[in-house]
This record gives structure tokens, C-alpha cells and sequence, in this order.
């Protein structure tokens, strides 16, 4: 683990002592858009485009499900990196369901980033979607990508699906915000904390807003509705990680998602949408927390468990 300044690599684990131990995210630094507007920079263009992930990233799983769910597959080319993210960062290792660099046949993710700015002081992080016609990153913003990859190809695609739809905006931007900061983030804050009470705070606020999601499920069978919106997908890649990881690694543990009844038949639900099932992969996810983060787990040693079982019927809508 560590970060490019000007241009060179330096590992170093994220500083905490200023915070009073808590785990501050860095924001991304590469916010371009992909645009159908006459003479937009970065305009949509089936095969221009390539997204680095990480299977185990919960970030970066959103861009792979909106890659599926909105038919893309075709247009946009994907590099896998390996789960191990150790002193060089995320690296293209030989590791099964790792695929290499398919553009530079580089070793390591930080040489992406340096391709596209050589002098370039940021955390490297995965998504990345790198524009192979001006040699340089696109977004390294999640949140943004799943909003390009939504509606920006819709003429290349014929793919009509709308996870944003207008009347629902303002209720996902409001639940995305509360999600991102207690849910999304709230695991790794409970989790990267190095004082007792940065972690009790996260966690905390983590299982209060667990509370409240599974109060909003018992209403209604997604989080803005009836419809499956970009909300869902945003909380979706966070729960399938926890009972696997969070609980354990993250010390995650007042309760488990299979405690949620809610929560559980929702997480389900969105894991038996088609093609989603394939974006998941549970060895990529416990190798990397387990086996990267070695502050936190020295041992390396990676748990078999938890046995779970997402193919059962569940009770949410379509
Ligand atoms: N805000 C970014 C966050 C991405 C992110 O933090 N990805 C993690 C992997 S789960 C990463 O690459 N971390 C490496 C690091 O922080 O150095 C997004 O949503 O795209």
C-alpha cells in the first residue's frame, strides 16, 4: 500500500495520526466526463475506452455491474488487477481471475496513472477508466463512472435502462449520501480506525444506519421503491463484502447481514439479477483484505467461511 508524489512511488500505509485515528478518504482526482454534448472532450465511442478493477474493490464492482446491467461488455474492455495489493500497490500479478494489463502489459496500476500524468501526487486506486484515444485517465471516481456508464452510451447500446431516473433523483442522491458516509465508507472507517474510539464512533453509526435500511426494506422492496435504482447497486457491493470480510477483518461484528432478514432477501434479490452473480468473486474479496492489509492482519492467513447461500428464492420483486 502506498502513493505516487510527483511522479514516484512510495509505500507507506495510510496516516491516521493526524485524525486522531481516524481513517480519512483521499477524494479522486481524475473528474472527466463522458459526454453525448457537441464537442465534449471524452464523447462516448464503442472500443475508445478501458476500465481497470479489482474484483475484491467495492468501488470498482459498481463499474463492472453497470458494465453488465447496461450492456456494455462489447464496448468497454476491462483489466483485472491482482487481489494482492501489497508495497507496490495494486499490481497486474499471475493470479487466477486476474487478467494482466491489456493495454500496456504493465506490472503495476501506478504506472497507469503515471502514463497519464508523469509528475502526478495521488493515491492509486481502482476504478480507473483510461481513454486509449488521448492516452490518459477518463474518471477514477466510481460514483461517476456508474452516471456515464448509465446513460452516456445509450445510442451505441440501444440499452434504455434507467438507474437514474429523473423522478428519483433527488431520493437517491439523499440515500447515496447517507449510504456512502455511514455504509460504504463507515466500513472502512470502523475498520482502518487506530483508536478505540474512532472505531466505537464508525461502527457505531455503521449498524444505526444497517438499523435503518432494513426499516426501509421491510416497507418497501428497494431503496427508493419498487424499481432496482443506482442506490441498490451503490449499497449492493458493500453488503455482499461484509459477512465475508467486514465482520471479521473490519471487526464489523454487532451483527452479521444474515441477521437482517430485510437486508438479506435484498441482497439476494440484486445478486439473482442476471449477469450480476458473474461480477462477484468471493476469492478475490477475502485474498484481498485478508492478505493485503497486513497491519491489520499480519498472519495473512485467509478465513474459509462463511458458508452462504444466495441462490435461495427470495421475497423482493422484480
Ligand atoms: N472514491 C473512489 C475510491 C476508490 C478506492 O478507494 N479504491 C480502493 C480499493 S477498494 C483502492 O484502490 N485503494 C488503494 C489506496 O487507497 O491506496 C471511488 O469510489 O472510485
Amino acid at each position: 500500500m502506498g502513493l505516487l508524489v510527483e511522479g514516484v512511488w512510495k509505500d507507506q500505509w495510510y496516516d491516521t495520526k493526524s485524525s486522531n485515528g481516524k481513517f480519512v478518504r483521499q477524494d479522486s482526482l481524475f473528474r472527466n466526463t463522458i459526454s453525448n454534448e457537441e464537442g465534449a472532450a471524452f464523447p462516448p465511442e464503442s472500443g475508445r475506452y478501458h476500465l481497470y478493477v479489482s474484483l475484491a474493490c467495492p468501488w470498482a464492482h459498481r463499474t463492472l455491474i453497470f458494465r453488465k446491467l447496461k450492456s456494455l461488455e462489447a464496448h468497454i474492455g476491462v483489466s483485472i488487477v491482482s487481489p494482492d495489493m501489497l508495497s507496490n500497490g495494486w499490481e497486474f500479478g499471475d493470479y487466477d481471475g486476474a487478467t494482466g494489463d491489456a493495454l500496456f502489459n504493465f506490472e503495476y496500476m501506478h504506472q497507469v496513472y503515471t502514463k497519464a500524468e508523469p509528475e502526478v501526487t495521488t493515491r492509486v486506486t481502482v476504478p480507473v477508466l483510461w481513454d486509449m484515444k488521448t492516452n490518459t485517465i477518463v474518471s477514477n471516481e466510481s460514483a461517476d463512472i456508474i452516471r456515464m456508464f448509465n446513460s452516456a452510451f445509450n445510442d451505441l447500446t440501444g440499452n434504455q435502462d434507467d438507474y437514474y431516473p429523473n423522478e428519483l433523483q433527488s431520493s437517491i442522491d439523499e440515500i447515496n449520501d447517507f449510504v456512502y458516509h455511514s455504509i460504504n465508507n463507515g466500513v472502512y472507517k470502523a475498520g482502518f480506525a487506530t483508536t478505540q474510539e474512532a472505531y466505537s464512533d464508525a461502527v457505531v453509526a455503521l449498524f444505526k444506519a444497517l438499523d435503518k435500511v432494513e426499516e426501509i426494506l421491510a416497507i418497501r422492496p428497494y431503496l427508493t421503491g419498487d424499481s432496482i435504482t443506482e442506490a441498490d447497486w451503490r449499497l449492493f457491493t458493500t453488503l455482499i463484502r461484509f459477512d465475508p470480510v467486514y465482520v471479521g477483518h473490519f471487526k464489523c461484528n454487532l451483527r452479521r447481514i444474515a441477521d437482517y432478514p430485510n437486508i438479506y432477501e435484498y441482497m439476494k434479490a440484486l445478486y439473482q439479477i442476471e449477469g450480476v452473480a458473474e461480477t462477484v468473486n468471493f476469492d478475490h474479496i477475502k485474498r484481498h483484505y485478508y492478505y493485503s492489509h497486513t497491519t491489520i492482519n499480519p498472519s495473512q492467513v485467509v478465513p474459509k467461511g462463511p458458508e452462504i447461500s444466495l441462490n435461495t428464492p427470495h421475497n423482493r420483486g422484480k
